[in-house]
């Protein structure tokens, strides 16, 4: 296929100036294929893309990045308030010094593409509203679960369509610990270091094995599905810090595995929007169960398309920068176009629900005093706060017993209060654990 004879070559426009913030394990895949792959790029976009600068923690450091060494710089802030820069890459993470360099960037005419989900969740709509006053694209595909397409999708393909449930594995390090502690027997910290040195753990792995990374991205996916504004604050979080062995194999004997799941649904009778992240039993024959390593999966519900299923690489440095030059294509597109792309819409302004009204089913441990009558109280504290149960599985311990129950759906407040009854039982000695069964 020929140029249009009028039409000048990609190579022969203007080129767009791009500013790369940090220079990390997403840093340097994106810096690399910007370099290696610039004709093609340019191509793509219509224009080439010129590294403009590329602001460092530490200057003098070695880095695999071939870049000529006068584009590195120490001073973020004077780079992105130069007012030539066309597009801007913030790859440093964490609240600040990300959030005052972004909106120095948009407030001189600079595009933003972040993968930053901490700050998105932390403060979205600061930077949404910078972007519109400014008339410029905030794109984050990066943010939520690494190189899955997934942000895209539920901002502009299903815009036509009501999203009612998102639920997926969207943190790549939890699950690549707890794939690793239920296929190879791998201890906690063993797979945690592991994780840690492929790279996909936060700079502090608190934010992935306590689960504000995984709540975040929660925050982000709730936001767009349901064209609402959630904020981390509104996301239910518990980590997967007290996953036990003995958890997983417990998980196994049913039939089950333990996923460290994101859950966000649309409470169409309230009108309002459950977030929650969790680790939960799930049955193997959920297409969720078979998600290994580092990989996410998203499985998106809407009222006429159906069950949807996005999946693959969550982190590691190439998969998400693939996600990072998707944005910057786009909103180099958008540059040359002289319009900005679509932006966050929340028109509905629906409330969070309180997660006590999260409807689901739960796997409780106790042991428990092996004598008559223990069965009946534990089974008429259950049904006291209304919860059924659907199965009981009794082993003799010596003079104890360790009893299993499984309940069909009820709330979360329900059980919460179940538990607490049973706890101030003289017949029970503990309530070793409680896990949430999905995926049915
Ligand atoms: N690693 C992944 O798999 C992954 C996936 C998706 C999203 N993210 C997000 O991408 C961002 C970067 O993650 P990463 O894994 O590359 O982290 P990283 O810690 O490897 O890289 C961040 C870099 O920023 C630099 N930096 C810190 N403060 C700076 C400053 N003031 N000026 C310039 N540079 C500064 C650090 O020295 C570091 O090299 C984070 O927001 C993270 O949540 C990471
Ligand atoms: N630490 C994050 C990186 C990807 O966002 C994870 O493990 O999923
Ligand atoms: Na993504």
């Amino acid at each position: 296929m020929t140029e249009n004879a009028d039409k000048p070559l990609a190579e022969e426009k203007q080129p767009l100036k791009v500013a790369l913030l940090g220079c990390g394990v997403v840093g340097t895949e994106v810096v690399r294929i910007l370099t290696e792959r610039a004709d093609d790029l340019a191509a793509r976009v219509g224009a080439p893309l010129e590294i403009a600068g590329i602001a460092v923690r530490r200057a003098g450091r070695t880095r695999d990045i071939a870049v000529d060494p006068a584009l590195i710089t120490t001073d973020a802030q004077a780079l992105v308030s130069r007012g030539d820069l066309d597009l801007v890459i913030e790859v440093i993470g964490g609240i600040e010094p990300a959030r005052g360099l972004i909106l120095t960037a948009l407030e001189n005419g600079a595009s933003v593409i972040t993968a930053n989900k901490a700050l998105l969740a932390e403060d979205g709509p600061t930077l949404f509203a910078a972007a519109e006053k400014y008339e410029r694209d905030l794109y984050f595909e990066a943010a939520v679960a690494g190189a899955i397409p997934i942000l895209r999708p539920l901002r502009e393909s299903l815009a036509g369509d009501d999203v009612v449930r998102v639920m997926g594995i969207v943190n790549g390090t939890t699950n690549y610990i707890l794939d690793k502690m239920d296929s190879t027997g791998a201890g906690f910290d063993e797979a945690l270091e592991e994780a840690q040195a492929l790279g996909y753990a936060e700079a502090d792995p608190t934010a992935d094995i306590e689960g504000f990374d995984a709540a975040a991205k929660a925050a982000l996916l709730a936001s767009l599905a349901f064209h609402t504004r959630v904020s981390i604050a509104d996301v239910h979080r518990e980590g997967i810090t007290e996953v036990t062995a003995t958890d997983i194999a417990s998980a196994r004997e049913m039939g089950c595995v333990v996923k460290f799941l994101a859950i966000c649904e649309l409470d169409e009778a309230s009108d309002s929007v459950g977030a929650r992240v969790y680790p939960a039993m799930i049955p193997l024959s959920h297409p969720l169960a078979s998600v290994r390593d580092a990989y996410n999966a998203v499985f998106v519900e809407s009222k006429a398309a159906g069950q949807l299923m996005f999946y693959g690489r969550g982190a590691g440095g190439a998969p998400t920068a693939s996600a990072v030059l998707g944005d910057l294509v786009s909103a180099a597109r958008n540059r040359l176009k002289g319009v900005p792309g679509v932006g966050e819409s929340s028109y509905t302004q629906r409330a969070a629900r309180p997660m006590g009204a999260t409807m689901t089913r739960y796997h409780v441990s106790l042991d428990v005093a092996d004598k008559a009558g223990v069965l009946a109280a534990v089974a008429h504290a259950f049904a006291e706060h209304d919860v059924s149960i659907q199965t009981v599985r009794q082993e003799g311990r010596g003079g104890d017993a360790q009893l299993v129950v499984v309940t069909h759906t009820a709330t979360d407040a329900a059980l919460s209060a179940t538990v607490e009854a049973l706890r101030d039982m003289d017949i029970v000695r503990e309530v070793s654990s409680v896990m949430r069964v999905e995926g049915d």
